[in-house]
């Protein structure tokens, strides 16, 4: 079967979906992160943007670590095939395309010199980027002269090159839109460009640049993106006659808040290009509706599934145990905690729960469980606090926690990777940072010799490193959790659920 390509495209017309322009437009967008999300929604709204003829602008995306898809990506000319599916209202909705919004495709650590050129080119006019939440981090480095390893680090040399290929001209600055879910994003990464400036002694008319030419605008991004549907990809590219290893699926759904004025929307115009975003002066009543109803939901309850032996959201939404546990921590213990009106989060809350049954979507339990310990901080602890704050004790959010210390519970160490094992046998992977690793392997260690499970969540309660605070001083939040960690280990997770349902 032929790869899809640009010339595949000009000799084929593929049947049962769509293709974007295939004119030929400048690079004006330089978009670092190549992953999934950023496929299924920035450069979906680019293409789009570019069939309604509102953009005439074209993506340059590089990879920010060693390993990427830049190689896979380049040698399709940029394109691949994206499908967004949703029941709403009871009908289907299958959007399939392909996306043309790319141009180029690099790995700035094989290609650096071309990287670097990529800022001297004049029509550079936009900067996205999604590198996780690790992304946006400072790393201490020397100038560099071969491709930083950080993200801002990378980011802080091309605008240092465009600065210096033009002058300093004010004309020549960039608008800098970062995606990674943290608060701040956009203020955060432009701080620590200014910190790798000084670090590297560079002109003050560089910081000047930074701060009177670019604009770093905050943002929040909302649509679940599922990447590879491994499943379907077979039988997907028999029938459209071309093979695409890169297509990417997703739901309907998407938002976009970006803090900044609405006139920033006749350069990049997605409300006019009828998107779902918005130009607002505050993001953060967004980002507190959704990283604490949507990201706290799944975070509440995909553990304890996992553990129960289910793997998919939609299969946990459909459980008639952890489906209701789900159901009720939600509206009872983290909907009283957002300060939004009544109204305006039930509804956002009846609409999260309609996404999670999206039955196209094969949202993976594990996939989610990634980096659990500093998404419950975010996205969980906050809501616990209020709770406590009221006066209540949030049981089900305990047992949340009582659930990632049991997910956390290693079976097998092997290279520095943990494993656990749910009941039934199946061993999965435990992925976060090393410390916290070696810390819940320590704290299991200590149980198995003493079997005290009071002792292992007060150890683990006390890790302000890990929760941001010490929770053993959260008034009794060891003793709520520590009552559900014996719940699960003698009955398991399904029982514990159910009993709170
Ligand atoms: N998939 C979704 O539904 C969704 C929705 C909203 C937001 N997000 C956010 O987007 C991020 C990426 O999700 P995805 O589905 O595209 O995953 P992905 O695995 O397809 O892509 C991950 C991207 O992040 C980069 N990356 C990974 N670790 C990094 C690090 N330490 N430093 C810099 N870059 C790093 C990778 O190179 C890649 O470009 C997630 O962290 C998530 O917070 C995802
Ligand atoms: O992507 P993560 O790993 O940060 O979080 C998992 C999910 O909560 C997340 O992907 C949501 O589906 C997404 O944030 C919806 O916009």
């Amino acid at each position: 079967m032929a790869l899809l390509t640009r010339a595949y495209l000009k000799e084929h017309t593929p049947q049962g979906i769509a293709v974007g322009s295939l004119k030929q437009y400048p690079e004006k967008v330089l978009q670092i992160g190549e992953g999934n999300f950023m496929r299924g929604f920035v450069d979906w709204m680019i293409d789009g943007l570019n069939r309604q003829g509102l953009f005439n602008g074209s993506i340059l995306v590089v990879h920010p670590t060693p390993r990427g898809h830049a190689a896979q990506l380049d040698a399709q000319d940029g394109l691949y095939s994206l499908i967004l599916r949703s029941r709403i209202d009871g009908q289907v909705r299958d959007d399939r395309q392909i996306v043309t919004a790319i141009d180029r495709a690099l790995d700035p650590y094989q290609q650096y010199e071309a990287f670097l050129a990529s800022a001297r080119q004049k029509e550079m006019r936009f900067i996205f980027s999604n590198t996780t939440e690790a992304g946006i981090a400072y790393v201490a480095q020397a100038r560099p002269d071969a491709c930083p390893e950080s993200f801002p680090a990378k980011l802080a040399i091309w605008l240092y090159e465009r600065y210096r290929a033009f002058g300093g001209a004010q004309d020549k600055g960039m608008v800098v839109i970062p995606c990674e879910l943290i608060e701040q994003n956009g203020q955060k990464l432009r701080q620590i460009i200014l910190r790798h400036a000084k670090d590297w002694g560079l002109e003050s008319g560089f910081e000047s640049w930074i701060t009177s030419a670019c604009t770093f605008l905050d943002t929040l991004v909302d649509r679940i993106v599922t990447g590879y549907p491994a499943a379907e990809a077979e039988s997907l590219q028999a029938a459209w006659g071309y093979e695409d290893r890169m297509i990417d699926t997703g739901e309907i759904f998407h938002f976009f808040a970006i803090q900044g004025d609405a006139s920033w929307d006749e350069e990049l115009p997605l409300v006019k290009g009828g998107y779902n975003v918005v130009w607002a002066r505050d993001i953060a009543p967004y980002r507190d509706r959704k990283v604490r109803l949507l990201n706290g939901a799944h975070t509440m309850s995909v553990l304890a599934a996992y553990l129960g032996g289910l793997d998919i959201v939609g299969e946990m939404v459909a459980d008639g145990d952890f489906g209701a546990f789900l159901r009720s921590g939600l509206y009872q213990e983290i909907i009283p905690g957002v300060a939004l009106p009544l109204e305006e989060k039930q509804a956002f809350a009846d609409a999260v729960l309609e996404r999670f049954s999206n039955p196209f979507m094969k949202h993976k339990l594990l996939d989610i469980s990634l980096n659990s310990v500093s998404k419950f901080k975010v996205r969980n602890l906050p809501s616990i606090k209020a709770a406590l704050e009221r006066g209540e004790t949030p049981r089900r959010l305990l047992l949340a926690l009582a659930a990632l210390f049991a997910f956390y519970r290693p079976a097998r160490q092997a290279d520095g990777a943990f494993f656990g094992r749910r009941a039934g046998g199946d061993e999965y992977p435990i992925r976060d940072d090393q410390e916290i690793l070696q810390a819940f392997a320590e704290a299991w260690a200590a149980y198995d010799a003493n079997a005290d499970a009071a002792a292992l969540v007060r150890a683990l309660c006390a890790r302000a490193d890990f929760w941001g605070e010490d929770l053993t001083r959260l008034p009794g939040l060891t003793a709520g959790v520590t009552e559900q960690l014996q719940t699960i280990l003698d009955k398991g997770t399904r029982a514990a659920c159910a009993a709170l349902k």
